[in-house]
């Protein structure tokens, strides 16, 4: 593979950083606004996860973004140019949007080659990215016997193909058995530290917590987020604090008193609305020995289901 790095030639391109930048971005379809004025940026060198609810218009600005769709408003760049799908556009920006949109009568390899013969690429990454996505042994086989996880896989060796310094998929953990999830997740990684752009929707948090390190959360269409996993993680409420006291009672009537909740458990209480600092100061004015004082984190799950718990269109279980 040749790193973007080494891609860049001559001194204009040497200056070329390979965002991805979204301003204002707006679409409608008649009466559905399926994004409405997204801005963020995907910067180079990271795995950045682009996590919302169902129809929350990740893949309508992900088809913005690759030239599919003309958006009602706003722009979606790629180094600074809208990119429209170009005959030798694989160099620049891989993608996978849709694993079963390929032709099911071909063998992977036999698509991969007409893929890459049309991108004027050499002939001999497709043996290489058929083996880089595990597929080599069965490339010879037609895609209409494959399975979702093998189209994923060879969706994913498609967006490799050319080698590009920017990799966009959409929703590629669908279908992959835990091996796959696990390999991905590190060619993800891989992908990133070799100073590409790699951008991934998704919509379940917990797919994303391993491997991104930036987060673009939207919601309804709307963002709702831009920033590092750590810092959104942060902005969910947190669970609480584990408190384990002699006199557990009467701490819990204090710091009812003040307003917070308590739960009692096997473990002791756990308190929200009131933090490790304003707890110690009441178990002293009561004189109750505290024996755990213990914050429990934000988990980034709970971060993502509180954050976008008013743009959730389909539920699952239960009605709200
Ligand atoms: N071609 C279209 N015509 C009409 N409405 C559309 C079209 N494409 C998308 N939409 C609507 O736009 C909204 C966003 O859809 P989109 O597929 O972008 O969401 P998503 O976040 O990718 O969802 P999912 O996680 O379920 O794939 C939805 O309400 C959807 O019904």
């Amino acid at each position: 593979m040749c790193p973007p790095a080494r891609c860049r030639t001559g001194p204009a391109r040497a200056t070329v950083v390979h965002v991805i930048e979204v301003s204002e971005l707006t679409k409608r379809y008649g009466d559905t606004t399926a994004v409405r004025a997204l801005t963020f940026t995907v910067r180079p060198g990271r795995v950045t996860g682009f996590l919302g609810p169902n129809g929350a218009g990740k893949t309508t600005t992900l088809r913005l973004l690759l030239g599919l769709d003309t958006p009602t408003g706003g722009t979606a760049t790629v180094d600074g140019q809208a990119f429209a799908g170009r005959p030798r556009g694989l160099r620049r920006v891989g993608a996978l949007l849709d694993a079963q949109d390929v032709h099911g009568g071909r063998s992977a390899r036999a698509h991969l080659a007409a893929l890459a013969a049309s991108n004027g690429i050499p002939r001999r990454r497709v043996a290489e990215v058929l083996a880089e996505v595990g597929l080599a042994d069965v490339a010879g086989r037609r895609i209409g016997g494959y399975s979702l996880g093998m189209k994923q896989r060879l969706g994913i060796a498609a967006a490799l193909l050319g080698d590009p310094p920017v990799l966009v998929f959409d929703e590629p953990l669908n279908g992959l058995d835990p091996e796959g999830v696990q390999w991905l997740r590190a060619l993800l990684r891989r992908l990133a530290a070799e100073g590409r752009t790699v951008f991934v929707s998704s919509h379940q948090m917990s797919e994303m917590e391993l491997c991104a390190q930036d987060l673009v959360v939207i919601g309804r269409g709307e963002l709702i987020a831009a920033e590092s996993l750590g810092a959104f993680a942060a902005r969910g409420t947190r669970r609480g604090v584990r408190v384990a006291a002699r006199d557990p009672e009467r701490l819990a009537a204090a710091l009812r008193a003040e307003g917070a909740g308590v739960v009692a458990g096997e473990q002791g209480l756990t308190v929200t609305g009131a933090d490790p600092a304003r707890i110690g100061e009441l178990a002293l004015r009561e004189a109750v020995v505290l024996t755990e004082l213990t914050p429990l984190g934000s988990s980034l799950e709970q971060a993502f289901m509180e954050l976008t718990a008013d743009s959730v269109d389909y539920l699952a279980g239960e009605p709200r």
